[in-house]
């Protein structure tokens, strides 16, 4: 018996890495009568067959996490990557990120990465976001600034790196481990298609404990999971805190009378940009459950 990790799956295969080196193995109907489905990011137990070298999955181990889009196991840590500038930062989908997140209960690190192109602009979001309780790191893979504190968060954990196209994804995971090789440069200079549609979800190894999935986001961005409007407040960390705070408990901090998001978004405590997203979140869920 060998343990592992399931790194890739294609076609009823899974890649097991093990301290043997990397096992195709199968799996076997037990799961399938348990409805219970290996994963990538499992933990699981092999039996190897000599004949062929191939593996036999004969157990996969409690999970910590599981992520619906893209259907990972064991995710501990969201990055979430966006360029200041080059393609310029969109709030509207860090926000969107960060909800997804914060629903899946991931650490979450912010990664504002091309701060070369404007560092003022890096500084000021940085101020932005930790005011609103989010962690976050400047980095520029140009001067290499940040890299490792960038590393630092990806150690001994399953990440999720996600972001929009052209953000730096690519070359910043280079600059963590040389040996990834992944493809970077702008759009136009890769698949046309862009390497994401043609990829199976892939763990690419830093070290025996630390692996991350460098992913397009969780999926398309769809919200659909969320199944009532009034569960987007939790997932706003500053209007999570100070939500209690409203004349009424079930406040949306939306037209309510007397509503304490409003007087702090007035007083500059909690920023006008995240507030207004957060109402467009509102209107985005709501517009999916009427139709
Ligand atoms: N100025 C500057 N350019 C950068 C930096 N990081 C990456 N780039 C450039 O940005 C472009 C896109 O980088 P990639 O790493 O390919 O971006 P990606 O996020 O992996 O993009 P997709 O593969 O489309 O998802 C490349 O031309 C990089 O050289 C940075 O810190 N500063
Ligand atoms: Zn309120």
């Amino acid at each position: 018996m060998l343990e592992g990790i399931i790194i890739k799956g294609i076609g009823g295969f899974y890649y097991v890495k093990t301290t043997k080196g990397i096992i195709e193995s199968r799996a076997r109907g037990l799961f399938r009568e348990d409805n219970l489905k290996p994963l990538v990011g499992d933990k699981v137990k092999i039996r190897i067959n000599e004949e062929d070298n191939s593996g036999y999955i004969v157990e996969i181990h409690e999970r910590k996490t599981q992520l619906l889009r893209p259907p990972v196991a064991n995710v501990t840590n969201a990055i979430i990557i966006m360029s200041v500038k080059s393609p310029n930062i969109n709030t509207w989908l860090l926000d969107k990120f960060l909800l997804m997140a914060e629903y899946e209960g991931l650490q979450t690190l912010i990664c504002l990465n091309k701060c070369d192109l404007d560092n003022k602009k890096a500084m000021d979001l940085k101020n932005i976001y930790e005011k609103a309780g989010y962690d976050v790191i400047i980095t520029s893979a140009k001067s290499h600034m940040g890299i490792d504190k960038l590393k630092e968060a990806l150690f001994n954990n399953i990440t999720v790196f996600a972001g929009p196209s052209g953000v730096g994804k690519s070359t910043l995971l280079n600059m963590v481990s040389p040996k990834f090789k992944l493809e970077t440069g702008d759009i136009s200079s890769k698949n046309k298609r862009g390497r994401h549609t043609t990829r199976h979800v892939e763990l690419l190894e830093i070290d025996k404990n630390s692996f991350v999935l460098d992913t397009p986001g969780f999926s398309s961005l769809n919200l659909d999971f969320i199944e009532d409007e009034r569960q987007v407040r939790h997932y706003f960390k500053e209007i999570n805190k100070y939500g209690d705070e409203c004349n009424f408990l079930s406040c949306l901090h939306d037209k309510e009378p007397n509503c304490s998001i409003k007087d702090y978004v007035n007083k500059g405590i909690i920023s006008q940009e995240r507030y207004k997203n957060y109402l467009l979140l509102l209107d985005e869920i709501r517009n999916i459950r009427r139709y």
